[in-house]
């Protein structure tokens, strides 16, 4: 079953049971689920077999950042997990970047996705500034961009707030933003946030939602609420 939704529900659950409780409560024509450090951590690839068998298309969290070696070869596992998407840090730089790419073409069938996060959804211009980046948000992502093109990365972690100036300078690059929060929602460590319509009408191309869903009283519903809000 494909997914018709930008939607991406952020299990960040402390074990495989809760992760399994509330994707048994989601529909995979509806949302893609995403498997970040605390699940895999706590369950491993297991959990991830489990959401695939289960029809969900999962997105690998793992924001590997480490030599260029390291990092292509933790890709390359990814990519024989079966994920439909995998993430890097794009300040691992070019070379680690290109790396992970060269590695992913060498691979027989499908490949997933492969995105580099830019600047963290819950860091501002003075967290920038505490480990000596001198800059504004936006402009720290925009050169990531740039080094993710020339390593042909695939798309790109950030906030929605930046997703019109790197559509204008990046069209080809899929655009993944958390910091999502419908109206009236808490914004917990959030910094950089928009709303699912407003990041959808900023060019973003698929939206990561935790809390808001996965908190929520009635999980189902607050995803339902979120794709008629889309719609
Ligand atoms: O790579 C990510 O998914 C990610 C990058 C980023 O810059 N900010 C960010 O919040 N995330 C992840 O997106 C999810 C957001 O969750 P909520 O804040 O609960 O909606 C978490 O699982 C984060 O790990």
């Amino acid at each position: 079953m494909s997914c018709q939704t930008p939607i991406i529900v952020a299990l960040d659950f402390p074990s495989r049971d809760a992760a399994l409780a509330l994707a048994d409560q989601l529909d995979p024509a509806l949302c893609r689920v995403k498997v970040g450090k605390e699940l895999f951590t706590r369950s491993g690839p297991a959990v991830v077999e489990t959401l695939q068998d289960k029809g969900f298309e999962v997105f690998l969290d793992l924001k590997f950042h480490d030599i260029p070696n390291t990092t292509a070869m933790a890709v390359k596992a990814a990519a024989e997990m079966g994920v439909w998407m995998v993430n890097v840090h794009c300040s691992g730089g070019l070379r680690m970047m290109a790396a992970c790419r060269n590695e992913l073409d060498k691979l027989a069938g499908k490949q997933p996705l492969l995105i580099g996060v830019t600047v963290l959804t819950s860091m501002e211009q003075e967290d920038l500034a505490g480990i000596g980046l001198d800059i504004a948000p936006q402009e720290q992502v925009l050169r990531l961009a740039g080094l993710a093109t020339q390593a042909g990365m695939d798309g790109l972690v950030c906030s929605a707030q930046e997703a019109l100036a790197l559509k204008a300078a990046h069209p080809a690059l899929q655009l993944v933003t958390p910091g999502i929060r419908p109206a009236g929602s808490a914004a917990d460590d959030q910094r950089r946030i928009l709303t699912p319509v407003e990041a959808l009408q900023a060019g973003s191309d698929f939206l990561v939602i935790g809390r808001p869903i996965s908190q929520a009283a009635d999980p189902a519903q607050a995803l339902a609420a979120v794709v008629a809000e889309l719609a």
